[in-house]
């Protein structure tokens, strides 16, 4: 098997009244859409953040391509697009300039760069606000242009925080195939979502997490995916109860 563009193993971080994560194992493989649910407050944000190094956990490891994330050299870095919490933009900076200077830190080379942020904003339906500032920009904009930023250089890892949040209908759907075209060009992508319909749709495989655990796992092209998961859930809240 290809090596893993993700793995981690025990992975805790708890918090003072709070679950946080209580020995999670996750993998996401190369080509793959790998979909992670649970309900408010399940532990999916403190994964997430975790796994990208931006929380501290208190044991368990990373590995980020066979890379020990404390030691991912730059270039494994530079093949990683996320976006986890709010979307970071320079609100006096234009759409097409937070692109320009996401793509640079993400190593993509000077003449490339202007094709690439062209590409990118035509996928998400970026085109006719390339010269607004993004500090003007609807929240769903402002949603998009942390999207593109996180996918324009077609990392080889990507890992989304409810992506859909905040998207209109159109937006939902060419997130969905942008999410598509990267992972049959090989990314691994692990996104979290509470909408089990969408979840669904564009999953390979779904992880069920529930206060902090990993309790089990959902088929997407199951018949009643919801009612799976409620059953997951709720027979693990009687038993831990
Ligand atoms: N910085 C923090 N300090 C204290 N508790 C925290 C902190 N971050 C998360 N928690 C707690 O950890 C648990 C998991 O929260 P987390 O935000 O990871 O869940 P989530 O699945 O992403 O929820 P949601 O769907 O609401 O975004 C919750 O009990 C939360 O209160």
């Amino acid at each position: 098997m290809a090596e893993a563009r993700l793995a981690a193993q025990g992975l805790v971080r708890t918090f003072d009244g709070g679950v946080g994560i209580r020995g999670v194992d996750i993998d996401v493989q190369p080509g793959e859409i790998h979909a992670l649910v649970g309900l408010n407050g399940a532990g999916k944000s403190t994964l997430m953040r975790v796994l990208l190094g931006m929380l501290r956990p208190s044991d368990g490891s990373v590995a980020i391509e066979g890379h020990d994330l404390r030691a991912a050299p730059n270039r494994i870095w530079a093949g990683v697009g996320h976006l986890v919490e709010y979307p970071l933009a320079y609100a006096e900076l234009t759409v097409r300039g937070n692109l320009a200077l996401g793509a640079r830190l993400h190593g993509v080379r000077a003449e490339d760069i202007p094709p690439t942020v062209a590409s990118v904003m035509e996928e998400l339906n970026l085109e006719q606000y390339a010269d607004r500032r993004a500090g003007r920009l609807s929240l769903g904009n402002r949603q998009r242009l942390g999207l593109a930023s996180a996918i324009q250089h077609d990392p080889r890892l990507i890992v989304l925080d409810e992506p859909t949040n905040a998207l209109d209908p159109s937006g939902v759907i060419l997130l969905r195939e942008a999410l598509q075209r990267r992972a049959e060009r090989g990314a691994g992508i692990l996104v979290s979502s509470h909408h089990l319909d969408e979840v669904a749709r564009i999953a390979d495989r779904v992880t069920v997490l529930n206060s902090g655990i990993i309790i089990g796992s959902l088929d997407p092209n199951g018949i009643d995916i919801e009612r799976a998961f409620f059953d997951l859930v709720h027979t693990h809240d009687k038993e831990s109860a």
